[in-house]
């Protein structure tokens, strides 16, 4: 797996923006590649803000929409539509606003779908072997961008420090029960899911996550800080604000923004 570049920007809104240029360029070089994307998607603040970001420029126009999978690293198992959800924020921010091809959308089911949340994760897990090609070698795409949001505490997707999920090996989703964080019950990609994307980018803003960041980024293990997990095959890019970056050495980060 790959060792983390760490780029950090002057605040939050110039890191969202900046990781929307990223992923545009990162998305029209894949599909110029390979012809399709398949990228996994994040709720929380930076996360979303970046979506929206992609939204508000004209250079979404040179991503090939209908040529992108679109899949989620988490969700919250809350109704279809409910403002919680990380669909529902990503569909507001960009989905809604460019010209996918549906079938290419790829929400985890909520409760709406009569499954339990075990189900929900199950059905998951089999849509995303579906999608998996004999050159990815698993049981999911070898996702070519990943994006992760991180809490305060460290977690990424739905997986929080302590959870028996971060203890999964052989399962790519799993429902969580007792989140920390609300609301309770949720589905997330595993570690071993997360760790078959080619690059894994985790967007990070604001001074609670200081903590957070510099253990991912030193000694922490991903039981403790499951940030510390978040890793690529291919790269690992934690973008950064100054808020974020505060306690990481300055030797660690690289300073993008004046
Ligand atoms: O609950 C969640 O939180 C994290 C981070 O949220 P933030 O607002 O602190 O940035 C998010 O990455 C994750 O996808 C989500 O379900």
């Amino acid at each position: 797996m790959s060792v983390p570049t760490v780029i950090v920007h002057r605040d939050a809104e110039v890191l969202a923006q900046a990781a929307a240029a990223r992923l545009i360029t990162r998305l029209v070089d894949t599909q110029a590649a390979r012809g399709s994307a398949h990228v996994v998607l994040t709720g929380g603040t930076v996360g979303i803000a970046t979506l929206a970001a992609v939204a508000a420029t004209a250079a979404r126009d040179a991503i090939d929409w209908r040529a992108l999978d679109i899949w989620w690293g988490d969700e919250r198992f809350l109704p279809d539509g409910h403002p919680e959800r990380n669909e529902t924020g990503a569909r507001q921010a960009l989905l809604d606003h460019v010209d996918l091809d549906p079938a290419r959308v790829h929400p985890m089911p909520g409760p709406d779908s009569g499954l339990s949340p075990e189900e929900a994760a199950e059905s998951y897990a089999i849509e995303l072997a579906k999608a998996a090609r004999p050159e990815d070698h698993g049981p999911v795409p070898q996702f070519d961008l990943l994006l992760l949001g991180m809490g305060p505490d460290g977690h990424v997707a739905s997986l929080f420090p302590g959870q028996p999920a971060l203890y999964e090996k052989d399962r790519s989703v799993v429902a969580v029960h007792g989140s920390p964080k609300p609301p309770p019950t949720r589905i997330s990609l595993t570690f071993p899911a997360i760790n078959a994307a080619r690059e894994v980018w985790v967007v990070a803003g604001g001074g609670e996550k200081a903590q957070a960041v510099h253990l991912a980024l030193s000694t922490a293990g991903p039981m403790q800080v499951p940030a510390a997990g978040a890793r690529g095959r291919h790269g690992t890019l934690f973008l950064l604000d100054r808020a974020s970056a505060a306690k990481i050495p300055s030797t660690l980060g690289r300073i993008a923004s004046p």
